[in-house]
């Protein structure tokens, strides 16, 4: 029995969606921009030359990215001997929930509510909610923020008052910073894990824990982040290999994102490189007939938003160059597929995810273009490969 391997880069678009002006995305392309500002000498901090992505360029990376968005990608664009095209989504949201639900076949039928962008961006009987159950009699931040100057900016209010920092974005999203001694980290996780079910009430997709630890002027953010995101709109690709009584495996967020439905085994890591050795292992090991489901954040979080191109490509090659370890362990038969659920041009305005289209490169099956296709079709075609049906809006491209 074959199995299927579901990668998803955290945030490597590769541009050209329609409705990327709606999102004020229009000419956003992460990768291209990447792969340019290497070849410009734009991105030197350890790392130089042109954007080297040898193992993803060889299924298709480049013809991907040229595909989605009309533009050549410098450094990329060998002949593909992989599976390749790219993705174009219909969620109306450019966030991990529905990049990620979409790609498992669940398009995200609803507005997510989101915050006005001023202070205080809450309303007050949200407020009133998180106060009582912190039992703080206030709260900090109340505002659009990145995570790191919004610790920064609140953490000795925070230190003296202990009231939780609690900001948004341009996501449906509540998400509270703490430390976790002063505040206290099971304090912290309670709260948000209390708070979620009246936020997903109200169409808000995730309340976030964000940890943190050291000093003001000192901090950093932990790797004990909790997401406590809604439940997918119905059942996902996982729910259907699940319901079939095959095994399922997520690496990373992936259990965080589908509120564990359909999920068997979580593993976890603090960094990506750890979740890659998780997914080497499981490429060994994994059961006939099952998925493995993988989320790499670290593009998103440590690159994409803090717009640090360098630290992109710097990523983007490392995970390149780890890659024929984890096909080493593959078998005859099996398909792995390499997407992302959003964009986060790291050469972008601002600090926010950007709308574009996604690649989908295909390692097993050999040389095939498969075209532009829906975020859905990725899940319904790692189900046709698992020789099961996912019902719903995608059709296969196998
Ligand atoms: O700057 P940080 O706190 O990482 O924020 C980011 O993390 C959130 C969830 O991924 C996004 O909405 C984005 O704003
Ligand atoms: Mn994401
Ligand atoms: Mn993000």
């Amino acid at each position: 029995m074959a199995r299927a391997f579901l990668i998803v880069l955290d945030s490597v678009g590769c541009g050209g969606a329609p409705d990327a002006a709606a999102f004020g995305d229009e000419g956003a392309n992460t990768l291209l921009h990447i792969a340019r500002a290497c070849a410009d000498g734009k991105a030197r901090e350890g790392r130089s030359g042109p954007l080297f992505l040898p193992h993803l360029d060889r299924l298709g990376l480049g013809r991907a990215i040229e595909l989605a968005s009309g533009e050549q990608a410098p450094g990329l664009g060998a002949r593909p001997e992989g599976l390749w095209g790219a993705a174009t989504e219909v969620s109306q949201g450019k966030d991990t929930p529905s990049g990620h639900w979409e790609l498992a076949g669940q398009p995200v039928p609803w507005d997510w509510t989101l915050f006005p962008d001023r202070q205080p961006a809450f309303p007050p009987e949200l407020t009133e909610a998180i106060c009582r159950l912190a039992g703080t009699e206030g709260i900090l931040g109340n505002c659009h923020a990145a995570g790191l100057p919004v610790i920064a900016r609140y953490c000795e209010e925070h230190r003296q008052s202990l009231w939780p920092i609690c900001y948004t974005s341009a996501d449906s999203v509540l998400q509270i910073a703490a430390h976790e001694e002063w505040f206290g980290l099971d304090r912290l996780i309670r709260l948000c894990e209390e708070l979620a079910p009246i936020l997903h009430s109200q169409r808000v997709g995730r309340v976030i824990a964000r940890p943190f630890s050291g000093t003001c002027g000192a901090t950093r953010r932990t790797p004990n982040r909790r997401d406590f995101a809604m439940a997918p709109p119905g059942p996902t690709l996982l729910d259907c290999v699940a319901e079939a009584g095959r095994a399922t495996h997520a690496i990373g967020k992936i259990g965080d994102i589908f509120s564990m439905q359909g999920i068997g085994r979580l593993w976890k890591g603090a960094s990506d490189a750890d979740l890659f050795e998780h997914l080497v292992q499981l490429g060994g090991k994994a059961e006939e007939g099952s998925l493995t489901f993988a989320n790499f954040v670290e593009f998103d979080t440590l690159y994409g938003h803090p717009r640090d191109v360098s630290g992109y490509a710097r990523a983007l090659e490392r995970f390149d160059a780890a890659l024929p370890r984890f096909f080493a362990q593959l078998r005859p038969g099996d398909l792995a597929i390499f997407t992302a659920d959003h964009g986060n041009d790291p050469t972008w305005h601002g600090t926010e995810h950007t709308r574009e289209r996604v690649p989908v490169l295909g390692y097993g099956p050999g040389a095939k273009s498969i075209g532009l296709c829906g975020f859905a079709d990725v899940g319904a075609s790692v189900a046709r490969h698992l020789g099961l049906v996912l019902p719903g809006r995608g059709s296969s491209f196998l």
